[in-house]
């Protein structure tokens, strides 16, 4: 029997972020225990998100060296000599995460392997060392996110999510999910603290009425006010999910909400290849379709940001048609597509 295609982009990618989620886990404990998280000073979680992005890239470049990496972060602020105490911090942290201990300028240049311009061809990894920044200062959700992209098309996607509970109705239960998956192989959860992999799909709802959705915490994120039109449009009558990061499309893949609506702010802002890689792979494994408001499949290989697309709608692949025509009805009243 033939090996499946990209196991060993997919164990690496699990390992990777693992020991991410663990650092960010470690980090949080410790900014929770101490006074610097009632701050309001960003430090913490900047030091999460490099420490994060460090361990992924140096586990990446490990076993594919030669890998271009499209990562959020770069190590602009951690250097010269404004830079010195975040640099000593992110280098301790980051050194909990790793086999061989980082000096600062491999930290630095570890970081910086995340500057790729993307594009359309080849193969690259997407990065999030922490999606959902916000959440994560709030203690709420936030993920770790890796993708792996061949010539624009996501075939591996894995995200750590250290604040999600394993079984969404046990909200005090257990927390810390890893979701796995891999273009025409299908979609997995599994916990933190065991390597069985459960498969997991989206739920098929008969009536859009009994669908719930998932939006951004943040309503400068996503428009808030458009989704309420748009749900109602739809006959939905359960209240928004509202949750940080990519937990949301998690959240769709194992059939706890049914639609997740990401509806344009602002004109002009770009949505990040980094944002959305290995979520939108995860739920059209899982049974959904992932499109932006326009229906349009998301566009990888644009470069760095999803240049071609606006906002994000994802759905169970059976509703997905009727929520792209809500969306359009409320948004563009005068029929603008
Ligand atoms: N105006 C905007 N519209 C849409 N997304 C935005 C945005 N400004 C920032 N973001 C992105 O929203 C992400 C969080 O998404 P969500 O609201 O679903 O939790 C942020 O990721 P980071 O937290 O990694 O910076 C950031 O990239
Ligand atoms: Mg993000
Ligand atoms: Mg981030
Ligand atoms: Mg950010």
């Amino acid at each position: 029997m033939s090996a499946l295609a990209f196991a060993a982009e997919r164990a690496v990618a699990i390992n990777a972020v693992l020991a991410a989620s663990k650092v960010c886990q470690r980090v949080f404990t410790k900014l929770v225990n101490g006074e610097t998280i009632t701050k309001k000073d960003k430090s913490p979680v900047t030091i999460a998100d490099y420490s994060a992005q460090a361990v992924v890239n140096s586990i990446l470049y490990k076993s594919f060296p030669e890998d271009p990496i499209v990562g959020e972060e770069d190590s602009k602020d951690l250097r010269g000599e404004e830079g010195r105490s975040m640099r000593e911090k992110v280098l301790d942290l980051a050194n909990t995460g790793v086999d061989q201990p980082l000096t600062e300028n491999s930290l630095l240049e570890t970081i910086d392997r995340g500057t790729y311009s993307g594009g359309a061809h080849g193969r690259m990894w997407a990065l999030d060392p922490i999606d959902g920044t916000k959440g994560f200062l709030r203690g709420e959700q936030f993920a770790v996110c890796l993708a792996l992209i061949v010539d624009g098309q996501v075939q591996v996607g894995v995200m750590g999510c250290p604040n999600l509970p394993i079984d969404a109705k046990n909200k005090d239960g257990e927390k810390g999910c890893l979701f796995i998956t891999v273009k025409g192989q299908g979609a997995f959860q599994r916990n933190f603290s065991s390597l069985t992999e459960t498969p997991i799909s989206m739920s098929a709802i008969q009536s859009l009425t009994d669908a719930s959705f998932c939006e951004s915490v943040e309503s400068g994120h996503s428009n808030q006010s458009d989704s309420a039109k748009i749900a109602q449009l739809l006959g939905i009558t359960k209240a928004p999910v509202r949750m940080d990061s990519q937990c949301k499309y998690c959240t769709l893949s194992r059939g706890d909400a049914e639609i997740y609506l990401r509806l344009p702010v602002s004109a002009t802002y770009q949505e990040k290849i980094w944002d959305h890689a290995s979520g939108s792979l995860l739920v059209a494994e899982a049974g959904g379709i992932v499109s932006d408001i326009h229906g349009r499949p998301l566009d990888f290989s644009k470069g760095r940001t999803l240049a071609s697309n606006s906002g994000v709608i994802a759905a169970h692949a059976k509703i997905h048609a009727k929520v792209i025509e809500a969306v359009q009805t409320v948004l563009f009243p005068e029929g603008k597509l």
